[in-house]
């Protein structure tokens, strides 16, 4: 046996996405690690206005990571970028996964802050994280196109998601997981050791994404996130 005690994987972050600056401070004081702009009203990547992620930067003022949706385009990046967010993310589908160039060219407007979303219907993506890597981008993580029907458990065997944080860890990309995921989903997604989950729907008012933040559903799921961890108040 070793005589030093080897330290334990680092745990799963929380990421939230949310629509407006009181729900960012209500998600963050709930105990959020990673504040998500975007607008649930329009899909699964649907883009803010950037007028609306400059106040959520403001409003969550370094308390928490943050991150912000951006269309596919490079001015669309560019301009997400200049918010201040910490990071972008750009949905990939399965014709843009193909595209190296378009990639570089996506990546280049938000040097080492881009994250690529992929979408689970679109099938397995382990095989495409060093193409992601080489194109530029710092993270990767798969989600669930649609929102009101599969979930990321019904449409990616465990093996894929597997596959996938692993490839993610092989080439220094951060990864998330996310697709109307439940507080449930997190035990048994964590087996994964992915750098995230994403949640909406699951910590929403009556599991509807498109109703409000439910700051005890998020304080629930960092509960089962950290289940050796004591409350700090
Ligand atoms: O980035 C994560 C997504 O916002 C997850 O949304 P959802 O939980 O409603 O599928």
């Amino acid at each position: 046996m070793s005589a030093f005690p080897v330290p334990p994987a680092p745990l799963p972050s929380l990421l939230v996405s949310v629509r407006d600056p009181a729900e960012a401070e209500a998600a963050q004081l709930a105990g959020a690690d990673l504040i998500d702009a975007k607008d649930p009203e329009r899909g699964a990547l649907g883009a803010l206005d950037v007028g609306v992620v400059t106040e959520i930067v403001t409003r969550i003022a370094g308390a928490a990571v943050t991150s912000a949706v951006a269309d596919p385009t490079p001015d669309a990046v560019t301009a997400m970028a200049a918010t201040g967010i910490d990071w972008v993310k750009t949905g990939l589908d399965a014709r843009d996964r193909r595209d190296k160039a378009a990639m570089a060219a996506l990546t280049a407007a938000a040097p080492g802050r881009l994250i690529a979303v992929l979408f689970a219907e679109d099938g397995p993506a382990a095989d495409l994280v060093p193409t992601l890597a080489q194109a530029g981008f710092a993270g990767a993580m798969i989600d669930t196109a649609g929102k009101s029907g599969a979930r990321l458990t019904d449409l990616a065997e465990p093996e894929a998601l597997a596959a996938f944080t692993a490839a993610c860890r092989t080439h220094g990309l951060m990864s998330g997981l996310a697709g109307s995921l439940r507080i449930t989903d997190i035990p048994v997604l964590s087996a994964h050791r992915p750098d995230y989950f994403g949640f909406r729907g699951g910590l929403c008012r009556d599991f509807d994404r498109r109703n409000g933040i439910d700051p005890l559903r998020v304080a629930e799921a960092v509960r089962a996130l950290r289940p050796n961890q004591r409350d700090a108040a």
